[in-house]
């Protein structure tokens, strides 16, 4: 069985892949590298597996992974969260002679207060760490990366800064997903390895431009006493003001059957996308 990450091997998604994989000493997995999200996703069919970054705690929600399951025929079958801390590695030696910064794009957001001192750098956005990482090894006088703080001790450079980013308690969220779509049908019957779940789903209301939709769709969980741990909207992009709602809702494996007839209930008036129902 394969398994799509972001690579070159070093990005965060190839360690949570690897910290994934610990977890399953019996699997016969490998792993399979891919320079864009979108080539991870591609790369995802069959009974293979794919991972994807969700969540980061400074800068929120990845919109490129959210905006792919908006769409997508995709089961998620589980998550992992694992630390994220930055270096910044230069060949000057000083930030003032810095002329072009390499940096991933969630990672930009993530390191904001030593990007403010670098006001008149080019800033050049990547699609992984570790293309941030080779594009300075390859690159002219003058280039500096944010690169995982795991690979500063690997690299020469005239200038290196530890921990870079906005904050040392950081950390990334990422989600396990199969090709398959799912359905509420196949997730009702599934029997959970562990004592807790999580279910993430879409919600899309046919018009949301009347007062209290939110109101009403949130009125079916608290009646279930069903946790509601996120909820954004997303554009369904048909047309202008209209949206989808995000949930995320946790919980006991005892409460399986009130999840699912709550989400059969709002299944007939609003159409519901179901991402996945697994054990955290
Ligand atoms: O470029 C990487 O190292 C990745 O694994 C991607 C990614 C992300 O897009 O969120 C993963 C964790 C960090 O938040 C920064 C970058």
């Amino acid at each position: 069985m394969k398994l799509s990450v972001l690579g070159p091997a070093g990005t965060f998604t190839d360690m949570a892949a690897k910290a994934y994989l610990q977890t399953q000493p019996n699997a016969q997995i490998t792993l399979d590298y891919h320079p864009t999200f979108d080539q991870v996703y591609q790369a995802v069919s069959g009974n293979d597996l794919g991972l994807l970054p969700l969540e980061n705690q400074l800068d929120g929600y990845v919109s490129a992974t959210l905006q792919r399951l908006q769409s997508a025929d995709v089961t998620e079958i589980g998550e992992i969260t694992i630390p994220v801390d930055f270096g910044l590695v230069s060949n000057v030696s000083d930030l003032s002679q810095i002329k072009r910064l390499y940096v991933q794009f969630k990672t930009e957001g993530q390191c904001q207060v030593l990007i403010t001192q670098l006001p008149s750098v080019q800033i050049i956005t990547t699609a992984s760490n570790m293309i941030s990482l080779e594009k300075f090894q390859t690159g002219q006088l003058g280039d500096a990366a944010i690169i995982p703080q795991s690979q500063l001790a690997e690299v020469s450079g005239a200038l290196k800064l530890n921990h870079v980013a906005d904050q040392r308690d950081n950390s990334t969220r990422f989600i396990l997903f199969k090709a398959n779509p799912a359905s509420l049908e196949m997730l009702s019957q599934t029997s959970l390895t562990a004592d807790y779940f999580k279910a993430p789903l879409f919600i899309t209301p046919a018009i949301n431009d009347r007062p209290g939709t939110l109101y009403e769709i949130l009125g079916y969980f608290a009646k279930a006493n069903l946790n509601l741990v996120t909820l954004m909207s997303l554009p369904t992009k048909s047309q202008l003001g209209m949206y989808a709602f995000y949930l995320e809702v946790s919980g006991h494996r005892k409460q399986q059957e009130v999840l699912f007839t709550t989400l059969q209930e709002l299944a007939s008036k609003y159409q519901v996308h179901l991402l996945g129902y697994y054990a955290v």
